[in-house]
């Protein structure tokens, strides 16, 4: 098994060039996220959070570069990465005539100490949507159960893309609070929310066309760029407006 790791993300010069691009998607990023910490990454559109997370989580092969996840390459140890790893991506799909609970239950054969499913379902407040199906379900409710997923296995490293986008404020909140429930866990947070990150995230690292060009905590970022708002710190920053969403066309 791993040694106990006091990093439990380290990514060394990762890159990212997709086939027929001319330029890196990520462009030698170098994180190294303490275990227990809750880590944001922050950016533009197309700024390359989603394919670095990706490569972290054993999903996309780094062009170059690499990553250990608690000591383990995951594209090469996937199996065993599989058990200490809960991911929630953008757009998940899921299989659509399953309800809820069936949902729950596979994903809980695939961790040797899951969570109870009632507990899961309570933990993002879909109990009484047990029975329901995936496909019956509003969007809200089908963004809780993706973030209910990737907790199920008790992971000890979580990674969540775009974790309340398209929730209403008071469902962000009740995700919210119970992600500060279970803080020993380390979570990689994607985000565009400028609040969430404020809230949750120990560190946070500014990504922007594939380059981390700041990192630290929130407070750190505010300090460095002169600002007293982590978004005016992001514009200063990036040089560019929040949440623009200006990348071209990549048909
Ligand atoms: N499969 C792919 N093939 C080609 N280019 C891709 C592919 N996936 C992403 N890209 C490009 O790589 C760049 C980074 O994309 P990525 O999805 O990682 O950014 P992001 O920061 O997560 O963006 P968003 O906030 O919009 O989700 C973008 O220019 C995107 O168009």
């Amino acid at each position: 098994m791993t040694n106990t790791p006091t990093l439990a993300v380290d990514a060394e010069h990762l890159t990212k060039r997709y086939r027929r691009t001319t330029t890196n998607a990520v462009d030698d990023i170098s994180l190294s996220i303490r275990a227990g910490e809750t880590f944001g990454i922050l950016g533009a559109n197309g700024a390359g959070k989603t394919s670095t997370v990706e490569m972290i989580a054993g999903l996309r092969r780094p062009t170059s570069g690499q990553v250990r996840i608690l000591g383990l390459d995951p594209w090469r140890d996937r199996t065993k990465v599989r058990k200490v790893l809960g991911v929630q991506l953008q757009e998940a799909s899921l299989h659509d005539a399953l309800t809820c609970e069936e949902l729950v239950d596979l994903y809980r054969s695939f961790y040797p100490d899951p969570l109870g499913t009632e507990e899961v379902l309570e933990m993002v407040e879909l109990r009484s949507r047990a029975r329901t199906r995936f496909s019956k379900l509003s969007g809200g409710q089908q963004q809780r159960l993706s973030i209910a997923l990737a907790l199920v296995g008790r992971p000890e490293v979580v990674i969540l893309d775009e974790l309340t986008t398209g929730l209403d404020p008071s469902a962000r909140r009740r995700v919210w609070s119970a992600l500060e429930a279970l803080r020993r866990q380390t979570v990689i947070l994607v985000s565009h929310a400028m609040d969430e990150v404020e809230r949750l995230c120990d560190r946070v690292a500014l990504i922007n066309g594939g380059r981390v060009i700041a990192q630290g905590t929130p407070e750190d970022l505010r300090r460095q760029a002169g600002a007293s708002t982590l978004e005016d710190a992001f514009v200063a920053l990036t040089g560019r407006a929040f949440d623009t969403d200006d990348e071209e066309e990549t048909s």
